[in-house]
């Protein structure tokens, strides 16, 4: 009996969060299961995000700030591992890091089949956000398994003619949403009165000084004795740095460290008002009928700003100010932005993630039981 396994690469806590559900569901269906955890984030817990008792690789990869040097440090760490005994049935890849970049890289170096969950997303700009929007392109490209979160997804990798296999699936980010806020007390209304507005930011455009006019905005935002801000600092400490340097130590502006995925949804569901830059702020508050100013520009998510959910202020200081005050001034703009919706999914993408992948193996390998561990 073959012992191949499936082998998930993590390297970011998003990676973590949405494909824990992917790997359980994968190891329900029987199917051995191992991770491969690059080093991305060095302090990732593989037991906070319920991966604790999988078999795991730790690449350690480290190559400072630079995207590119840390995908190919990845794949040169992963490529001998894909080669020989070891070798996987199939490598599977998230999203758009440059861990994702670099296990693509190397499965198509060691010819190991390669599906790529959340596939599809385009900005249709590669400098926003650079260097995701490049990842995901040369991802999709190599995967021969493509599990688009949405129809738009789909038809954006349908004009490009990929080679791989698309399937339509939901995000897994809306499975680990719904599973974490099962083990959430009832959602509570604000103790406190006032409305909170929860903030993160960390994409690469919106570092060091491209930060000011977005602390600025919140310093203006601030002035207001009616309104609560929180800022949820980032790992990375180039982020987390600005933010200190602009607003630290602001009697009104709480700088919070970076949270669990337990305490951000509790967090998120309980605010007002969202600003983030975050791709997975996106898909989640949607779902929970939070409304969401989008930091950027461009977003390869324009499903929730088509539902109403969110809508995109960039980081222009005035703009960000305006839209904020519009929505805690007019009631009915707000409420139309808090209706929940399921843009993203219906939080059972791992589960036909993982049958889809069980029925190409057996498709590509012959009969399921030489896939069983
Ligand atoms: C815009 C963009 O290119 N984003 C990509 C980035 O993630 P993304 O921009 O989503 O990365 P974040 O670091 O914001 O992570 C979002 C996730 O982390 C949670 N959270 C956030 C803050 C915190 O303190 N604690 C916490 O648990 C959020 O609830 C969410 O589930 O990599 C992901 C993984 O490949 C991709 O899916 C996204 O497309």
């Amino acid at each position: 009996m073959l012992t191949r396994s499936i082998t998930l690469v993590i390297g970011t806590r998003p990676e973590a969060i949405k494909l824990a559900p992917v790997a359980h569901a994968l190891a329900a269906r029987g199917l051995a299961v191992q991770l491969a955890f690059t080093g991305q984030h060095a302090t990732l817990d593989p037991a906070s995000f319920g991966l604790g008792g999988l078999p795991a690789l730790r690449l350690r990869c480290r190559a400072g700030n630079d995207p590119r040097l840390h995908a190919e440090a990845v794949a040169a760490a992963l490529t001998p591992a894909l080669r020989g005994e070891g070798r996987p049935a199939m490598l599977i890849v998230q999203g758009d890091t440059s861990s994702a970049l670099g296990g693509a890289l190397a499965a198509s170096a060691a010819g190991v089949p390669l599906a790529h969950v959340e596939a599809g997303l385009r900005s249709h700009d590669l400098s926003l956000p650079w260097p995701e929007e490049g990842n995901r392109l040369a991802i999709d490209a190599l995967a021969d398994l493509l599990f688009a979160p949405t129809e738009d997804n789909a038809a954006n990798l349908a004009t490009e003619r990929l080679g791989g296999e698309v399937h339509v699936t939901g995000n897994s980010a809306i499975d680990a949403l719904f599973e974490m806020v099962e083990t959430l007390p009832p959602r509570l209304l604000d103790s406190g009165g006032l409305p909170r507005l929860l903030v993160t930011c960390h994409r690469r455009e919106n570092w060091g000084a491209a930060f000011a006019p977005i602390g600025l905005a919140l310093i203006e935002l601030a002035r207001s004795p009616w309104l609560r801000i929180e800022v949820v600092l980032h790992n990375n400490p180039a982020m987390a740095g600005a933010a200190r340097l602009l607003l630290g130590g602001h009697p009104r502006i709480r700088l919070l460290p970076p949270m669990d995925h337990r305490s951000m949804i509790s967090a998120l569901r309980s605010a007002h008002l969202v600003l983030s830059d975050s791709g997975g702020i996106q898909e989640e508050a949607p779902a929970l009928g939070v409304p969401l100013l989008v930091l950027r520009s461009k977003t390869e998510r324009p499903e929730a700003v088509a539902s109403g959910n969110s809508l995109l202020v960039g980081s222009d200081r005035a703009t960000i100010v305006a839209e904020v005050n519009r929505l805690l001034d007019d009631r009915a703009a707000y409420r139309a932005m808090a209706v929940p919706a399921l843009p993203f999914g219906d939080g059972k993408a791992a589960a036909r993630i993982a049958a889809i992948t069980e029925d190409w193996l057996v498709r590509q390998h012959g009969p399921r039981e030489k896939l069983i561990a």
